[in-house]
């Protein structure tokens, strides 16, 4: 059975008594979450909390070591096309040319040729990238790799997009920009999005609901509805004591480790 979120709409990921392990080491303490769909979740806490597990275990990476994941109310069992994945690290073919990598999935789902085009052509646009369909990876800056790499995603129509630390190896300006842009095609494309970041400025910029995680358990420790008004202003009074309220939360789960 799938469960029901905070507003009241059927959950479009549920976690269900999710435990996680590796070599009978616990990563992760019972994790119960739904999210609702077209909803924007980030995931942050501090270094090895589990975030990417989590998301792994969504895309169907990683497996429970005892509980389940639900999507669309199925469970989850392997990766599927439906649930795109954004990595930090682009993960783009480099001898496949802008176009020829975002054109890589309607690829493998044997559309005709033109219709790949047209797809590709259409995200890549979307991503503000029309007039460098036949550049090559290695001519690309980060954050244009990044686009690609969101367009790639996209092309799949997925109605799940997973997106890990997609923004952590960008410069802090372009970082921003990404955001923005990111936020515009989520409004538009309308897909439940997981974002994992150690960033509490960009999670408290970005998302509808964040989930703050710690360690030792790893597991939940809070999570924030987050209703402030779009487009969100990093220096809004709201804003500034969501980040303590996190900082504080973040502090606490550090210091537990003894790192500070
Ligand atoms: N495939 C694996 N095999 C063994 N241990 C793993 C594996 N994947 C993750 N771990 C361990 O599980 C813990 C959680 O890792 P995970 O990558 O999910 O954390 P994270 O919060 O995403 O970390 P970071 O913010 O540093 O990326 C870490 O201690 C990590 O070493």
């Amino acid at each position: 059975m799938s469960g029901v979120d905070l507003s009241g709409a059927p959950a479009k990921i549920s976690f269900r008594g999710v435990r996680k392990s590796y070599d009978n080491v616990p990563v992760l303490e019972r994790v119960d979450l739904d999210l609702a769909e077209n909803s924007f979740t980030c995931l942050l806490g501090p270094s090895g909390c589990g975030k990417s597990t989590l998301l792994n275990m969504i895309a169907g990476f990683a497996a429970p070591t005892a509980g389940e994941v639900l999507v669309g109310g199925r469970r989850v069992d392997g990766p599927d096309a439906d649930r795109g994945v954004v990595f930090q690290e682009y993960a783009l073919f480099p001898w496949r040319t802008a176009l020829q990598n975002v054109a890589f999935g309607p690829m493998l789902k044997r559309l005709p040729r033109r219709e790949q085009q047209v797809i590709a052509r259409k995200y890549l646009a979307l991503v503000g990238l029309s007039g460098h369909e036949d550049k090559y990876p290695s001519s690309l800056s980060g954050g244009m790799k990044q686009r690609v790499a969101i367009a790639r995603a996209l092309a799949n129509d997925p109605s799940v997009l997973l997106m890990d630390e997609p923004f952590g190896a960008l410069d802090a300006q372009t970082r921003e920009t990404m955001q923005e842009e990111l936020l515009r095609i989520w409004e538009r494309e309308r897909k439940t999005l997981v974002f994992v970041t150690h960033s509490i400025s960009e999670a408290i910029f970005l998302a509808d609901r964040i989930v703050v995680m710690g360690t030792r358990p790893g597991g939940i420790k809070e999570v924030l509805d987050n209703d402030l008004p779009h487009p969100r202003d990093r220096t809004h009074a709201g804003f500034i004591e969501m980040e303590r309220h996190i900082k504080q939360i973040l502090r606490a789960e550090v210091q537990k480790l003894g790192v500070i």
